[in-house]
């Protein structure tokens, strides 16, 4: 079973980052009252450190961010400390002053740590059984102007791989064309799965994922929903192409 979609509308990217990072503290608090070690994935993109960044920026003390494990949807594959990673770009968001445990942080090794992209995606999915099982409590995933998400794109081969947690992406159509990805299947065991999405060049994309019926093949957010909840955070140039209610 999975959860209907529900729009949050907010002016501005940094009112959308600001109400998303205090209802993440909330939700991973939460999960802590209820005795769980809560397990997060983060994204990439513009919304993955703007989140973050308000998160360090506001009250987030209520969490014990020692027991938090955090996973990636994605990555591209490129090595530890290169710019162009998701991680090193949330790093820098100030993910690594929140006091997480380096061992509860699973980044995706790069070329430099791993024969192959194959190999890369294979460990990491052995990883994530291992540890929780991929049973994330909130996943949060940006959305690109094509409507990708993860490493997840429209009409690409890699969204047919079943059978797997993480998969290796060749040929992305946004640079850089080796990435690792979550599948469908891993995003669609989490409790609660975010979408993150600001500016009027995404517009399109968040109409044509929440439009009834929208196939996933061709708009990848599609296809993509928590069992509990189902979230869309927007600024109002993302919404734009929404009706207003
Ligand atoms: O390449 C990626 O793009 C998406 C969206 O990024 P944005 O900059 O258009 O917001 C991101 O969610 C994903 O994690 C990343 O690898």
């Amino acid at each position: 079973m999975s959860a209907e979609p529900q729009v949050r509308r907010h002016p501005d990217k940094q009112a959308a980052a600001g109400a998303a990072a205090a209802a993440l503290v909330e939700a991973l608090a939460a999960a802590q009252a209820e005795g769980r070690e809560p397990q997060v994935a983060l994204t990439g993109g513009s919304m993955g450190s703007a989140i973050v960044q308000a998160v360090l920026d506001g009250p987030h003390d209520q969490v014990d961010w020692s027991t938090v494990t955090v996973w990636w949807g994605d990555e591209r594959y490129l090595p530890a400390g290169d710019p162009d990673r998701n991680d090193v770009q949330n790093d820098e968001a100030g993910l690594d002053r929140l006091g997480l445990r380096p061992e509860r942080v699973h980044r995706v090794a790069g070329p430099d740590a791993s024969a192959s992209l194959e190999e890369s995606a294979t460990a990491y999915g052995h990883e994530m059984r291992a540890d929780g099982s991929g049973e994330f409590d909130v996943v949060l995933l940006g959305v690109g102007p094509d409507g990708h998400v993860a490493s997840l794109f429209p009409q690409h081969p890699a969204q047919r791989v079943g059978d797997a947690v993480a998969i290796p992406v060749t040929d992305s159509p946004k640079p850089p064309p080796e990435r690792v990805s979550l599948t469908f299947e891993a995003l669609n065991r989490a409790r609660q799965v975010w979408f993150l999405v600001a500016g009027d060049d995404k517009a399109e994309a968040v109409a044509a994922a929440l439009r009834p019926g929208a196939d996933r093949w061709d708009v990848p957010a599609a296809g993509v929903r928590g069992r509990l909840a189902t979230t869309w955070w927007l600024d109002e140039p993302a919404a734009s192409g929404l009706p207003q209610d």
